[in-house]
């Protein structure tokens, strides 16, 4: 009788738990709702970059795997053709997560209430051309997409300027829109960043992602300083200094800086056309780090706008140590700086220093 009754009580019980469980999984589903989809502008969508980059973006590697993105494709009149074939493609690829493509060569149509613009559009050097000639073609370019964005674009859209000059582009690009705020508009230094992460891993045997906490100070071009003074390498025993583990300082303070330095140009001389896979990705780790956060005890390099921080002029788009959370980057303070890096830190500053004033003897 009593085993009976036990029997029973048992079975009441777990009918009350599936039920429960029903429930909680009906209202989960209810909550679960998919997010709103993020709209993200790539321009220069037809070349090489956008070509690596568009698929990414729609596979979630820049939003993570749970966030839908439509794209808007911009590029010019000459390379439209080309623009509809990476729209057809990206549609024939049917990626979950792709919510819609707009390929246009109008600026406004393609800056509209875009959340995120990842700007890689640009005029390329050409043989013979002198670097004032690149630089009137790309801050003429950088000047009209402000306006665009800044009159169509959502209010508070994430840029990321990729197009050489880098860093001066961005400059231009903040100047002449002004009502977008200034955290909101940086450059790419992140590939230089990941750079100097695979010389170190691969100099010491040891997995990339075991290193970290490289830096990349101020333009992305030949002066940039690739910093690995505060640098770490996860080990067996715990957090270890990248100098410690190198133990060749002369390596880390001449080869390693050059190779870094030089990057851009060997692939440029390997492949004959510039980075364009390396770029993408690190273009997607910038977007998503500073959207969703650098993990605990880890930054980043990015080009923002200077605040002053480790005494670089106010205002120039240098590239700095950032951590992000909660979609805002903030400069890390308080890095001791010696006197061969305050050269160095120094020299790249001065020549954005030089190319903002050419920039701008190119706009008058
Ligand atoms: N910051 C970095 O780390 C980094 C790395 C690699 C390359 N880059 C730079 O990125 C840029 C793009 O490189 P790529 O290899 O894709 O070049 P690419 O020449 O293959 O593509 C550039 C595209 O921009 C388009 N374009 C030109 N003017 C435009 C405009 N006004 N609006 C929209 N699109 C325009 C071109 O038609 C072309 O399709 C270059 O300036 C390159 O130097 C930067
Ligand atoms: O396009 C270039 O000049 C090189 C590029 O910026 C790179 O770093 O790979």
């Amino acid at each position: 009788m009593e085993h009976i009754e036990l029997l029973q009580k048992s079975l009441v019980v777990l009918i009350c738990v599936s039920l429960l469980w029903r429930i909680v999984r009906y209202m989960w589903s209810f909550l679960n709702v998919e997010k709103e989809p993020v709209t993200v502008l790539v321009t220069g969508a037809a070349g090489q970059i956008g070509y690596a980059l568009v698929p990414m973006i729609a596979r979630g590697v820049m939003l993570g795997p749970d966030q839908p993105v439509i794209l808007h494709l911009l590029d010019i009149e000459p390379a439209a053709e080309a623009l509809k074939g990476v729209k057809m493609e990206l549609i024939d690829a049917a990626f979950p997560l792709l919510r819609g493509v707009v390929a246009t060569t109008d600026a406004v149509e393609a800056c509209k209430d875009v959340n995120i613009a990842v700007m890689v559009g640009g005029f390329p050097r050409k043989e013979g051309m002198e670097r004032k000639d690149v630089m009137s073609r790309n801050v003429s370019i950088y000047k009209a997409q402000a306006s665009a964005l800044e009159q169509h674009a959502a209010s508070d859209c994430k840029v990321l300027v990729v197009a050489n000059p880098a860093n001066t582009n961005a400059l231009i690009l903040k100047e002449f829109a002004p009502s977008i705020p200034e955290k909101n508009i940086t450059c790419l230094t992140r590939l230089d960043h990941n750079r100097a992460l695979g010389q170190i891993s691969e100099k010491l045997f040891v997995h990339v992602v075991d290193v970290k906490n490289v830096i990349i100070w101020g333009n992305h071009s030949s002066t940039q300083y690739p910093d690995v003074n505060h640098a770490t390498v996860t080990t067996c025993d715990g957090q270890k200094p990248v100098r410690e583990l190198v133990a060749d300082d002369n390596w880390l303070n001449t080869e390693f800086i050059t190779t870094v330095q030089q990057r851009g140009a060997a692939i440029i001389k390997a492949r004959k056309f510039s980075s364009a896979l390396s770029a993408a990705s690190a273009a997607c780790d910038h977007i998503r780090d500073w959207v969703l956060g650098t993990p605990k005890g880890t930054w980043v390099s990015m080009g923002v706008y200077s605040d002053g921080s480790y005494g670089i002029q106010p205002g120039l788009i240098y590239s700095f140590p950032v951590t992000c959370e909660k979609g805002e980057w903030s400069i890390v303070q308080g890095l001791k700086i010696d006197t061969f890096s305050r050269e160095k830190m120094d020299k790249t500053a001065q020549e954005l220093i030089e190319e903002k004033t050419l920039a701008y003897s190119c706009l008058n």
